[in-house]
């Protein structure tokens, strides 16, 4: 039936619109002069091929529309849209992808920050008879709850790609993958392996929970207006398996390590203020027992604390509070052998093992006294930072 209905609407949409060119180029074959009518209608008929030729475009708001037609199918065909789909778009622009994927998925819920953008949007998607079948939300991507849906496809603004991605991978909705045009030094960096330059805390902390598949390199010449950078497609699906880890405290970790992740793990922990920091956070007692999701680490009450864990051998019983915790700190370091290794070589798989070293050790990261990540947009941001 679905079928049906997607093949009726491509008639009346693909078809039809065809239809309308043909007799248009046949009729401006005719040799009879132009009347006021016919300059409106090449009017029109230009508006709804080239709309974004007639709308100021800012930058600040990316807006950078794709137009190339075979870029915008190669996209729709490795997005793999089934036709019961909810298809997530954020900025949805002019509605050049919009279209595309309304002809083959159920439905579309697109996300849109700039009101003249959604009325036009609305407009050309009536032309084409799809309007039952889309629902746009004109607010900010970010600071809005995202219905359930089965795949996002988008040409975001490049400006929101961190925080919009951490959102996506770390939020609450389950989904089979996000094909996002991304700047393409920012989807090389998703892209990155331990031990490449571009390897970093954003990589690390997606690749925990999903798996980031490159799809294709789109030059600048295909936008309108052109941007000064190269962008690229990849593919984000989220892990049907994810490490059983507190997330507060993986994060916190990260922020941690990768703060210079060129540097040796030795050479971070050894920092004054970062033992005096970890040395608060563990002795704080925490109040909910953990965090927020994968909870099984973080269990204060069966951990050993910075206080009172193990016995202090006479020769510390001198030293300061932080010089004894700092000793720690170097013990857990060199008992898995990562004294010397640099965070941005390492993999999740190790980095999981030090970070249970450490809590199995009573030294934690997250703070308990701020708030949680995930209950924060803005710090979810700081995800990549
Ligand atoms: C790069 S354009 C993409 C337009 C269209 N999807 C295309 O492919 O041509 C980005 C779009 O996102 C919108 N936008 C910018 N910031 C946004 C935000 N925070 N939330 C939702 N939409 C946003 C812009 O108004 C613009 O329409």
């Amino acid at each position: 039936m679905l079928r049906f209905r997607n093949s009726l609407s491509r008639f009346f949409s693909g078809q039809h619109s065809l239809s309308l060119r043909r007799l248009h180029a046949r009729s401006s074959r005719r040799s009879h002069p132009k009347s006021d009518n016919d300059d409106n209608d090449e009017k029109i008929r230009r508006r709804q091929e080239k709309p974004e030729a007639h709308m100021h475009l800012y930058k600040s708001r990316g807006q950078h529309i794709l137009t190339n037609p075979r870029v915008l199918d190669s996209i729709i065909r490795k997005s793999n849209v089934k036709p019961a789909d909810t298809v997530l778009e954020i900025g949805p622009g002019t509605g050049n992808l919009t279209l595309r994927l309304l002809e083959a998925a159920e439905k579309v819920v697109a996300v849109e920050i700039d009101k003249r953008m959604v009325e036009f949007l609305h407009k050309r998607v009536a032309e084409h008879g799809f309007q039952d079948r889309l629902t746009v939300i004109c607010k900010d991507a970010l600071k809005t709850e995202f219905p359930q849906f089965d795949l996002v496809v988008a040409n975001i603004p490049y400006g929101i790609s961190s925080p919009l991605v951490a959102k996506l991978v770390y939020g609450a909705n389950p989904f089979r993958g996000a094909t996002l045009l991304l700047q393409k030094e920012f989807a090389r960096r998703l892209l990155a392996n331990p031990g490449d330059s571009e390897f970093n805390r954003l990589a690390v902390n997606v690749k925990l929970v999903a798996d980031v598949e490159f799809v294709m390199d789109v030059s600048k010449r295909d936008f309108v207006p052109c941007p000064k950078v190269d962008s690229s497609v990849v593919i984000i699906r989220p892990r049907a398996e994810v490490p059983d880890v507190n997330l507060d405290e993986w994060w916190a970790f990260t922020r941690t390590c990768f703060g210079k992740k060129n540097k040796t793990l030795g050479a971070t922990f050894k920092q004054k203020k970062k033992v005096l920091d970890l040395l608060r956070i563990s002795r704080t007692p925490c109040s909910n027992g953990g965090s927020t999701s994968n909870d099984s680490n973080h269990d204060c009450s069966n951990n050993t604390s910075a206080d009172n864990d193990e016995e202090v051998d006479s020769s510390e019983e001198d030293m300061p509070m932080s010089a004894v915790f700092r000793k720690k700190i170097i013990g857990v370091l060199n008992s898995g052998g990562f004294e010397d290794k640099r965070p941005s070589k390492l993999s999740n798989e190790e980095l999981l093992h030090l970070l249970s070293l450490f809590n199995q050790a009573g030294i934690y990261f997250h703070d308990h006294s701020s708030p949680s990540d995930a209950d924060n947009i803005e710090l979810a941001a700081a995800l990549s930072s």
